[in-house]
């Protein structure tokens, strides 16, 4: 077998659906085996960060990992904003970016896309990958693959494989799975029964959710550790949607999404007045934590996270999350250990949009969106960053994929195609003109792929989110480019809305329609934000204030 099968029947073994990739010379041997063979479907699309993006949302949704194929350099660096954003927020993913072979990394020319070393991409690389091989053996390359394959899932986060050109067609043998990763049992023991004590012992407890216990598929067994405990549950920012998918949640006292000043002033007490945190998956970020009016002291805190747990100054390394989990349902009771906390609130869902000339606002949207959940269900939707996130966060329970951590524009767009490309469900992908600007144009690649996502481009002809922060810059204002026009030249359907009855009549139409995507333009006036945009910045200028003194 040549090197490049069995790196793609690797990449299939260890969870791989798709690849979605851009050529290159240097990469053109692998490009031309993945074609041939057809061991893993190839999606092509038009800009690398996009590759990065649309992996990054296949593999949220459909649990396996994520893999991009570039080529040397100036493919492989236009990703690194991406694969970045996929490190920051935990997810699998694998660049398989090409690089010189050995005679010509060593012809002493300096060679096309190479930067400062030959090796500069390899240096760029270490900095956002979680382990990373270049395949220059076909010898050790089986057990190096293996590794690094492992360590993709083990970390949920991105690894780099580089495939020099010359190598493609080596004879190479099986690339083997190897087994987790070995780790204390006893290690793992001794943390769970530290946790449960100072669980039994805490007064106001509260379980604080994040993206890991999905990442690691364990969502049904923390959801089931909930219930035993009988703890209140928030999700982090970053986790909104967790234990919401169907009968997941049930029996558990979920008080939605922690957002500090900015959320409901009872669920934000759960976590401000807890004596107790137990966090399992959570990434520890401003945009998950903030925005507390309390300095949240997490040494009185029990986190588990990146491997590794935490009890006040106790640290256990090489802790899975996974272990852990199963070591505290051993441990906690068959039947709930507490009585049923105070019911949970239902969190804020605007709905009930009145369907009038009224001019849209930004408020609308989730408002109009919640009205669509209510009666046709749940859907996927995929947002970018702005105050389209903002809208989200007040929607129904329903999957939601967003970068709400690493917090790069651009990702909506094709991250939605990513996200139907992996479930071959249509989506509805949330994304600011501003944001659009940058991706938004993958769109024309949907007619050839098939694809009909839903589009709701939130219009304020701003950047509105870097205005709401600073009111004086004028450099926000992106003027209006009339973007629903330019959908039926990229093979769409465009509806530049003005009033709330437009926006109703469009997003019916949308809904009716399949076979190809819809682009539905929310002209809101510049300056206009959402509700919780302007709760979250309000608290986030309040808070700076009160640090000033
Ligand atoms: C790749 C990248 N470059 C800049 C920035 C910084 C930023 C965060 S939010 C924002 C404005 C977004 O404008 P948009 O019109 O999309 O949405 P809205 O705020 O609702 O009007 C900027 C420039 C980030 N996060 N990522």
């Amino acid at each position: 077998m040549t090197l490049g099968l069995s790196l793609l029947r690797a990449l299939k073994s260890h969870g791989a659906r798709e690849i979605f990739g851009i050529p290159g010379d240097f990469i053109l041997p692998l490009f031309k085996q993945i074609e041939e063979s057809a061991i893993l479907p190839l999606i092509t699309l038009s800009h690398e960060p996009g590759l990065g993006f649309a992996a990054d949302a296949a593999a949220r949704m459909h649990g396996g990992i994520g893999v991009v194929a570039v080529t040397y350099g100036a493919g492989a660096l236009n990703t690194v904003n991406a694969v970045a954003s996929a490190y920051a927020e935990r997810v699998p993913l694998v660049v398989l970016a090409g690089c010189p072979g050995e005679v010509e990394a060593h012809s002493g020319l300096l060679l096309h896309h190479q930067v400062r070393h030959v090796d500069s991409q390899w240096r760029i690389f270490g900095e956002i990958t979680c382990d990373r091989v270049r395949l220059s053996d076909p010898q050790t390359a089986p057990a190096e693959l293996a590794r690094v394959l492992r360590s993709c899932r083990e970390y949920s986060q991105p690894v780099l494989i580089e495939v020099p050109r010359d190598m493609t067609l080596a004879p190479m043998a099986e690339v083997p799975v190897l087994p987790e990763s070995a780790f204390s049992a006893e290690a793992v023991a001794e943390c769970a029964d530290e946790w449960m004590a100072r669980i039994q012992g805490a007064q106001r407890p509260v379980l604080v959710l994040d993206v890991e216990i999905r990442r690691f598929g364990i969502e049904a067994r923390v959801a089931e550790l909930a219930r035993r405990l009988q703890l209140p549950v928030l999700t982090t920012f970053m986790g909104r949607g967790l234990l919401t998918d169907a009968g997941t949640g049930e029996g558990v006292q979920l008080h939605g999404t922690y957002l500090g000043v900015a959320g409901d002033a009872a669920t934000t007490a759960l976590l401000d007045e807890s004596d107790l945190p137990v966090m399992l998956g959570a990434i520890l970020s401003d945009n998950n934590f903030g925005v507390s009016a309390k300095q949240l002291d997490f040494r009185r805190a029990l986190i588990a996270a990146h491997r590794e747990a935490r009890v006040g100054h106790h640290l256990y390394p090489d802790i899975p999350l996974a272990a852990l989990v199963e070591a505290l349902l051993e441990r906690a009771p068959a039947v709930p250990m507490r009585k049923a906390h105070a019911p949970a609130p239902s969190p804020d869902h605007p709905r009930g949009l009145v369907a009038d000339d009224t001019p849209l606002r930004a408020g609308d949207l989730s408002r109009a969106l919640n009205d669509c959940i209510a009666v046709h269900g749940p859907i996927n939707v995929v947002s970018d960053i702005g105050d389209c996130l903002f809208a989200a966060l007040e929607l129904l329970p329903t999957p939601l994929v967003a970068p709400g951590y690493y917090a790069t524009m651009g990702f909506g767009v094709p991250a939605g195609i990513g996200a139907q490309v992996a479930t071959g469900q249509r989506c509805l992908i949330l994304v600011g003109d501003g944001a659009f600007q940058m991706t938004g144009w993958e769109l024309g690649n949907c007619p050839r792929l098939g694809l009909d996502p839903i589009v709701i481009v939130l219009n304020n002809q701003t950047w509105e989110m870097i205005r709401a922060f600073q009111t004086e810059s004028r450099c926000a204002a992106l003027g209006d480019w009339r973007l629903a026009d330019c959908a039926d030249a990229l093979g769409g359907r465009g509806h530049r809305v003005h009033t709330r009855r437009q926006f109703k009549s469009a997003l019916d139409a949308a809904l009716a329609e399949r076979g190809r995507f819809q682009l539905i333009e929310l002209m809101v006036p510049p300056g206009d934000s959402t509700p919780m945009l302007q709760r979250f910045s309000e608290g986030i200028r309040a808070l700076r204030a009160r640090a000033a003194g």
